[in-house]
């Protein structure tokens, strides 16, 4: 068995690739986590985000390419590689006749140690993922959030210095999305690092420090949430006034620089920068048109995912699919 080199990277995957029949799963995927860092996996339904951490995870082997975790391989180390590794995949399961605290009284047990230091573990990760006071309760009444929290809370029980997230908020509710949020953000700053999957561009840019962008299996960006930022295009809006061929007409011989066209489900769609927006709002209303509309149709980083994994059917305005996918 090799020993892991001291300042090795959390994770790197070089060039993994992964099929299933035709299909690749995981195309070439290249990455790399540096311990501390919250690191997500951004992508559509059926980019190949799951398919990877399985691997991580060792659940499923690549077809070629090699996975590293804190320096080790599976090759080398068997399934010590996921020493100081913990995590789940999709969603974390558990008996729902018994309480959280005897669901984690169970694997504190695998791990080992004498009964005082089991609970005094048990109760510090409680506190963590703020299930105190509600540890006595069957797991059968928790809420999605809630044992989504107590995956979290068995994971911390290993004391990992790796934690793998797979769409830790997918199937939350707005207030369980906020209490994911803050848990990933104080396991964060106390030093963890955290691999996290992900469909929602928010999620990643409010908590992740880097990011991989997937579509169909391959790397559509890889980068700093700053560089992600700088890349955002113009946003769009959704437009209705009381004449809309005027206003398409205005916009055509007076604002070349914006683009205004008819959406199929109604009103208008402008893209432009804010400013010129702006001018052609005001003269829209200097024509005596009114305005009866004018909402932005997505965030610029929202955009730029759409245009990254080419997920909407009109790459320039994909104000419809937009709206409707991943949400
Ligand atoms: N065991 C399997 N057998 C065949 N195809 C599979 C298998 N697992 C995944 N796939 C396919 O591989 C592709 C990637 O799936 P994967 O679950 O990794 O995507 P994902 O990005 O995690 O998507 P989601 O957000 O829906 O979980 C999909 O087309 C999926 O249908």
């Amino acid at each position: 068995m090799q020993t892991p080199p001291h300042t090795a990277l959390a994770v790197e995957a070089v060039d993994v690739t992964k099929r299933y029949g035709d299909l690749v799963a995981v195309d070439h995927l290249s990455l790399s986590v540096a311990p501390g860092e919250v690191y997500g996996i951004l992508g559509p339904n059926g980019a190949g985000k799951t398919t990877f951490l399985r691997m991580l995870f060792g659940l499923i082997r690549p077809d070629s390419g090699t996975v590293r975790v804190f320096g080790r391989t599976w090759a080398d180390s068997g399934v010590g590689v996921l020493d100081g590794v913990a995590g789940f995949i999709e969603s974390p399961r558990f008996y729902p006749y018994l309480t959280g605290r005897q669901n984690l009284e169970g694997l504190a047990l695998l791990d080992g140690g004498d009964r005082g230091s089991r609970s005094r573990r048990i109760e510090g990760v409680l506190d963590v993922v703020d299930l105190a006071g509600r540890e006595g309760d069957k797991v059968a009444g928790y809420s999605y959030g809630m044992r989504q929290r107590l995956g979290v809370a068995a994971s911390l029980l290993r004391d990992p210095r790796l934690l793998v997230l797979d769409e830790p908020a997918n199937g939350l509710d707005p207030g369980g999305i906020r209490d994911m949020r803050a848990l990933v953000t104080r396991l964060a700053d106390s030093g963890l690092t955290v691999l996290l999957s992900s469909h929602h561009m928010d999620e990643v840019e409010e908590i992740c420090d880097n990011v991989t962008i997937m579509a169909r299996g391959q790397v559509a960006f890889h980068g700093s949430i700053g560089d992600l930022r700088a890349m955002a295009p113009d946003p769009g809006h959704l437009l209705s006034t009381s004449d809309d061929a005027l206003a398409v007409a205005l916009a055509r011989e007076q604002h070349p620089d914006i683009a205004v066209e008819t959406d199929p489900e109604g009103g208008l769609v402008a893209i432009g920068s804010r400013e010129r927006l702006s001018a052609y709002v005001a003269d829209l209303v200097r024509a005596d048109l009114e305005l009866r509309q004018f909402t932005p149709t997505q965030t610029p980083l929202e955009a730029l995912f759409f245009m990254l994994t080419d997920t909407r059917t009109d790459t320039r305005t994909g104000t419809r699919s937009a709206k409707g996918a991943g949400r």
